[in-house]
């Protein structure tokens, strides 16, 4: 009598914890529309090889602007609601100034040296993707060290394809950046593939410890989103499959994530649109420093440079959000 006892319970308890915690971008059909956009990106590229560079640029920008750069400019308001912070000026300093040391902290080591720099930021950002991707599971699964190791393992699909496979493209921007040339590490040029197929095999095979733990249709949900965002990053631009990533699956996700969580003590932040309109300020202010820093590395000559600053600009104004977006989970585990 003691089976279906215990069967039943852990049904409720499934059904309970799972169906409570699934993110928008995992219910559909929003999922269908976002799984059905990738699946197109990917076609198009496996149709038309010859997509044109600036039409590529175009679609990066875009996605970077409408969402990727929006998703952090809330953090202000995540902060308050994280370490209750008042409107007061002395919390508003305490905000800024952390914001502001951890950034100058990151762009130090940058400076000091340059190939440290880059590996934490991609550290960071492989947990911070990987986090964002699978936080939902957290409430079905009692082992937090399986947890963590699933958001690395996710992040690794998430980076190293892209990075590795697509290292003639990368390659240059990874070295105007640090310094360092990726393809003096021998190894990783000559078994590109094999790298990227293992980055994606031991995540699938590390998500097998789902089963029995999530309902078998969000399992089945979550592989296909893996199998489809790695053919993506396969066949694409890596600029463009990361756009695309970074767009809709981690920049929206964050947003539906943020209204749930904030709107509960927040009325201003209730609907998808409120929150999106705290984000303009900051992100018009990134903007306008964009085009500054371009007019200014313009007129010292140094515009070859636009690459490598701005991708160690996006490090540093990211390592914050990284940290900030980490304690907001870590409160809800
Ligand atoms: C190295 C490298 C890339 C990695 C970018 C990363 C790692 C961005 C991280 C952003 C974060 C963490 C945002 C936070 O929300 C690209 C652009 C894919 C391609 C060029 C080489
Ligand atoms: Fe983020």
């Amino acid at each position: 009598m003691e089976k279906p006892k215990t069967y039943i319970n852990r049904q409720v308890l499934m059904h309970h914890s799972s169906n409570n915690n699934l993110p928008k971008s995992r219910q559909w059909p929003l999922f269908g529309y976002l799984i059905g956009m990738t699946a197109l990106v990917a076609i198009t590229y496996l149709y038309f090889v010859d997509i044109p560079v600036h039409i590529e640029l175009i679609f990066f920008a875009l996605f970077v602007v409408a969402t990727g750069i929006p998703h952090g400019a809330v953090d202000h308001i995540v902060a308050a609601d994280v370490y209750k912070l008042n409107q007061n000026y002395k919390d508003q300093l305490k905000f800024y100034g952390t914001y502001l040391i951890v950034m100058a902290c990151l762009g130090a080591l940058w400076i000091v040296s340059p190939i440290s720099g880059f590996v934490v930021f991609m550290i960071t950002s492989i947990y911070h993707f990987g986090q964002g991707d699978l936080n939902w599971v957290s409430s079905s699964l009692k082992s937090k060290t399986y947890l963590r190791a699933l958001f690395v393992s996710r992040g690794i699909v998430l980076i190293v394809i892209p990075v590795v496979y697509h290292w003639q493209v990368t390659a240059p921007i990874i070295e105007s950046a640090s310094g360092f040339d990726i393809t003096y590490i021998h190894w990783l040029v000559d078994h590109a593939l094999y790298i990227a197929v293992i980055a994606l095999l031991q995540h699938m095979m590390l998500m097998l410890g789902l089963i029995g733990k999530i309902k078998t249709r969000f399992i089945v949900q979550e592989y296909s989103l893996v199998i489809i965002l790695a053919f993506l990053f396969f066949i694409a631009n890596p600029l463009v499959s990361f756009a695309l990533y970074f767009g809709i699956w981690h920049s929206l996700n964050h947003f539906f994530e943020l209204r749930d969580h904030l709107s509960l003590k927040n009325n201003s932040t209730d609907s998808f649109f409120n929150l999106y309109k705290h984000t303009v300020p900051f992100t018009i202010i990134s903007l306008i420093g964009l085009v500054l820093l371009w007019y200014i590395l313009g007129a010292a000559g140094v515009k070859d440079q636009m690459i490598s600053v701005l991708f160690i600009l996006i490090s540093v104004l990211t390592l914050p959000h990284m940290l900030l977006i980490n304690q907001m989970y870590d409160k809800k585990i």
